[in-house]
């Protein structure tokens, strides 16, 4: 085993003293390191670095000698690498910080190499690993940010997208901008503050520590700073997991259960159908990825506090309680909108939040959205509470802009809140190791 520094923790030589430059390549070139031994090892220098292709990086591509950096598993620890972006479908961890980027830089190389250090910086984040070195040099900022030192990795995910901004003339990409990518058409009731919409990039961080998927964002924004910089972000969250050990369909701000009606993330062929794109659908570098519809919502809750459970009931369409249809037994009975009372009338609201929602069942999405709550609108002295509603789609058109039509024109709910935020993101396909985030746009 390598010896270290006690004071450092960096690799020492045998009398415990740093390694000097010739003794750490030659420690690189003689043995299989780990990727915290090579952030180690690269010191005080900056991630760029170590993405440029000298010093070590250089050392390593001559050789190439060393392993890919090592990603580990374990029940806290969700993978970065593989053939979908995680966060998409991995079951909703407790927190969310959402981050839209607006880049800076008018150059495409730029923005590849941001992609690049974002790509070594999330491998490191949700393994929990911090960014870089081990802030061991006194006269310079340390890398990490540090807040997260000790703490385990919480299920962190990282999944990354591109907005309709990104392909305008600014770095020649218009012509790959995939059909399905556009702005959304505006909606009957939307009431949406540009400090809440749009974005070139998007960064959906999610853990079951907020301080974990904090950190995560601010890194980035750190990492992207010269190139990128943050538009707006949003936090968000959902009852925890120990508050709820069974992992039971979580409840929203109005107190009812929201995620019941998803498809099955374990069905693949599901998956395959409802959320991921194939190359049929578009350009080959969507091909494995998915549509990001966001939408910032907020609520009425001082309106929706006052009404009877009778009337929220008729507005969602099921029971408070478990979440059943109404007239049904169990939360995960189907939805029967042919159903009617010994009048006539249906047994289900028409205009209920869920029998819009569902139409006649053949369109679906994978929603994924978290709780928000920003304290008070001090102009009016309410909460400032809702929902960051997010679905992820093989079609925006098709899926997400079909059901929020009927929704904006009829939907019961609508009294109960209002739309104030949204965007839209093609998220990349997944990273394969070696490779790195869009690399089948930009590569
Ligand atoms: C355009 C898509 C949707 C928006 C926007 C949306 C907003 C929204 N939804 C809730 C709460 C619930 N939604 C429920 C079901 C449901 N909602 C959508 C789509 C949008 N919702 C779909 C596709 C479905 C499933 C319909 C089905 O086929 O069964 C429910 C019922 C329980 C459940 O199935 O999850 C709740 C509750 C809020 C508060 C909200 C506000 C932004
Ligand atoms: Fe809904």
């Amino acid at each position: 085993m390598n010896k270290q520094n006690r004071s450092t923790g960096l690799p020492a030589n045998a009398e415990g003293a740093p390694l000097n430059e010739e003794s750490k390549s030659n420690l690189i070139l003689d043995k299989k390191l780990s990727r915290r031994d090579m952030l180690r090892l690269t010191g005080a220098t900056s991630l760029g670095l170590l993405l440029g292709g000298g010093g070590v990086g250089g050392i390593m591509a001559a050789r190439n000698a060393v392993a890919e950096p090592t990603v580990t598993s374990d029940a806290d620890s969700i993978p970065f690498y593989g053939s979908h972006q995680a966060g998409i479908l991995t079951p909703a961890q407790n927190f969310i910080y959402f981050a839209a980027f607006d880049l800076t830089t008018t150059k495409l190389a730029d923005v590849k190499k941001l992609m690049q250090a974002w790509t070594t910086a999330a491998a490191s984040l949700t393994t929990g690993s911090l960014i870089g070195n081990v802030n061991d040099n006194p006269n310079l900022p340390p890398s990490d940010t540090g807040e997260v030192d000790g703490l385990n990795p919480s299920r962190c995910t990282l999944t990354f997208g591109v907005g309709p901004s990104f392909f305008d003339n600014r770095f020649g990409l218009s012509s790959k901008r995939p059909t399905l990518l556009a702005d959304l058409p505006a909606f009957t009731g939307d009431n949406l503050d540009p400090k809440w919409c749009g974005g070139d990039i998007c960064v959906q961080a999610c853990a079951d520590d907020l301080q974990v998927a904090f950190h995560a964002i601010r890194n980035l924004a750190r990492i992207a700073r010269g190139t990128a910089v943050l538009r707006w972000t949003q936090e968000g969250f959902q009852r925890t997991g120990t508050a709820d050990p069974k992992g039971t369909t979580p409840r929203n701000l109005l107190g009812f259960k929201d995620g019941t009606g998803n498809p099955d993330t374990t069905n693949e062929a599901e998956m395959n159908e409802v959320v991921w794109n194939n190359s049929s659908d578009g350009p080959s570098w969507m091909s494995g990825g998915t549509y990001m519809a966001v939408r910032r919502v907020r609520f009425r809750i001082e309106v929706w506090d006052r009404s009877s459970l009778s009337d929220q009931e008729a507005t969602f369409g099921r029971y408070r309680h478990n979440g059943a249809p109404i007239g049904a037994k169990d939360e995960f009975d189907d939805l029967n909108l042919k159903a009617a009372d010994a009048s006539g009338k249906p047994v289900i609201p028409p205009d209920s939040h869920s029998a819009l929602a569902h139409g006649d069942g053949t369109v679906k999405m994978l929603r994924r959205s978290y709780s928000i709550s920003s304290g008070l609108d001090i102009a009016t002295g309410q909460l400032d509470a809702g929902l960051l509603f997010i679905s992820f789609q093989r079609d925006l058109m098709k899926q997400f802009v079909a059901i929020q039509q009927r929704l904006s024109k009829s939907d019961r709910l609508n009294e109960y809140m209002t739309h104030t935020g949204s965007a839209v993101f093609a998220c990349f396909p997944g990273i394969r190791k070696g490779g790195y985030i869009g690399e089948a746009l930009l590569g």
